[in-house]
């Protein structure tokens, strides 16, 4: 049983931004280091904004295919870097990092979760995104029932979750995690503190709700 699923908000661009997601509680906060993202950082102000979090908030660098030398040298300049990658990487290419990964599904129609996560038995999570054009952060939620019930390897739950949703999402895939972006802001790359406060909490409902029913 997961006690307590994780959080992680994606796309910060902004000192308030990243500030109103560990106060609210995220585990995680995730960079976009992708050039074609409107929530795209560069390398300095991903490590600006990475220096503000507190102890115990993990920066996560998301990359669409990029080269190997610029994900070094992302996790040159923030040490405690974890990757996520949203792109066609293959499982060598993720490894050649070595650094711990979330590798993003794409979940369209016919993909074969179980043998993708056989193919990245390596990552440290699964992301589970809708398929949308562009690779990520569409706003788009997928159908929860083509997860399997017994993925090998911890589920990061994804796509088009809000605070209204993120409640049924847990407590019908039962995720290690969730991550959220363009659900919680106000404009692209633009967060919103309430609704990360909201998602949050909406969150803590899900976990409240899954230890009352085992109690
Ligand atoms: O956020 C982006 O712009 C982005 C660009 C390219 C790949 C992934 C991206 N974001 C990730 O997409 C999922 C779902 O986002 P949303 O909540 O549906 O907006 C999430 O993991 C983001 O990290």
């Amino acid at each position: 049983m997961n006690p307590r699923t994780r959080i992680k908000i994606c796309g910060l661009t902004r000192e308030e931004d990243v500030d109103a997601a560990a106060q609210a509680g995220a585990d995680a906060v995730g960079f976009v280091f992708y050039p074609k993202s409107p929530r795209h950082v560069t390398l300095s102000r991903a490590r600006e904004l990475a220096r503000r979090l507190p102890p115990f908030v993990t920066p996560v660098g998301l990359f669409v295919n990029a080269p190997l030398a610029q994900i070094e040298a992302a996790c040159e300049a923030i040490p405690s870097l974890v990757l996520q990658f949203h792109g066609d990487e293959t499982p060598e290419q993720c490894a050649a990092v070595r650094r711990p990964y979330l590798r993003a599904a794409r979940m369209a129609p016919g993909l074969d979760l179980l043998h993708f996560a056989h193919r990245y038995a390596d990552a440290q999570a699964l992301l589970l995104d809708a398929y949308v054009e562009g690779y990520g952060g569409g706003g788009k939620v997928f159908d929860w029932s083509l997860i399997p019930p017994s993925v090998p390897i911890p589920v990061v739950l994804s796509g088009g979750l809000t605070p209204a949703n993120v409640t049924d999402g847990i407590l019908q895939v039962r995720p290690w995690a969730v991550d959220v972006s363009s659900g919680v802001e106000s404009a692209k790359g633009i967060k919103d503190p309430d609704a990360i406060r909201r998602f949050c909490e909406a969150v803590r409902e899900a976990d409240a709700r899954i230890a009352a029913a085992v109690a």
